[in-house]
């Protein structure tokens, strides 16, 4: 068994890999932004096996985004667990997948992962949608070629900064209502604001992959349901197929770690 690790920017999330490459997502989500303890988390997750009467993983695959809570992580997980560690890395290719960026290493893996995943290692053209602590978007075209991406803040923190730099401005505790209709308060001009905003974004990015030739759209991420039924009841694109996995990450780092199996 495997346990696969999705280290974001706010949370930790976790699943498990049996000997089929079945994906299990665990019940765990560990919040690291405020006094991380690695060893707690480690902690967690050993309870969260042992309660769920899973075993224990032979391997641990990691996808991290925080240098910092990767170190942590590494240096304390030979206290809990035997298993041999896989630290996910963002590569120049994969099978027909291309990265574009010139120094691969600085794209953040959970972009190239997702990617990995959503195109099959580039075997079919894809627009990827990560909707977490920031939102990205990367399109890849057939061939596996990627044409390059995005990186705007998130949903929360586009709000955080509108508020934290306003006074008269609010916008309640909640991102309920996904409205793009114009707003006549300060709370329904705030959030229908914040959504008519990404989901324009959004579809003018669907609108350029398709004269891309892509027409297959990932979601995922925290925000990517709030995100993905607005663009579906529009329905401005029916030639783009809009699709919502949240495992997308832990099936890109299954792969890569896979591939280093095989190099051994
Ligand atoms: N435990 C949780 N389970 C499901 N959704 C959550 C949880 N915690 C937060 N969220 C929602 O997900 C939204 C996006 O946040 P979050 O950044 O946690 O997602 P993510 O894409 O998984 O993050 P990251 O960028 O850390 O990978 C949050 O605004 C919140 O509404
Ligand atoms: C953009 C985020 C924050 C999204 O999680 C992450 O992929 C990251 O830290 N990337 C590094 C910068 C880059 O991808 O170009
Ligand atoms: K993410």
């Amino acid at each position: 068994m495997n346990l696969l690790l999705d280290v974001g920017n706010s949370r930790i999330k976790c699943a498990i890999s049996n000997e089929s490459d079945n994906l299990v997502p665990l019940n765990v989500s560990i919040n690291h932004r405020d006094g991380f303890n690695a060893e707690n988390c480690w902690l967690n997750i050993r309870q969260c096996l042992e309660v769920n009467q899973l075993g224990l993983p032979s391997i641990i695959g990691i996808s991290c985004v925080r240098p910092s809570v990767t170190e942590a992580l590494v240096d304390s997980a030979k206290c809990y667990f035997e298993a041999e560690l896989h630290i996910a890395k963002t590569q120049k290719y994969h099978k027909q997948l291309i990265n574009s960026y010139a120094v691969p290493d600085t794209m953040g893996v959970d972009r190239w992962l997702a990617m990995l995943a959503a195109t099959r290692g580039g075997e079919q053209a894809a627009m990827v949608i990560d909707c977490g602590t920031a939102m990205t978007i990367d399109l890849v075209a057939s061939g596996g070629q990627h044409l390059g991406g995005y990186i705007v803040a998130g949903l929360e923190n586009q709000l955080s900064a509108l508020l934290s730099n306003t006074e008269r401005v609010f916008a309640g505790d909640n991102l309920t209502d996904t409205l793009v209709t114009p707003g006549q308060n300060t709370q329904a001009c705030v959030l229908n604001g914040l959504y008519a905003q990404a989901i324009a974004f959004i579809e003018q990015q669907i609108q350029f992959a398709l004269s891309q030739g892509i027409t297959e759209t990932w979601f995922t991420g925290g925000n990517a349901q709030k995100l993905i039924q607005p663009i579906k009841m529009r329905s401005l694109y029916p030639e783009m197929a809009l699709n919502h996995n949240d495992l997308l990450i832990f099936e890109g780092l299954l792969t890569s770690l896979q591939e280093d199996r095989k190099k051994i």
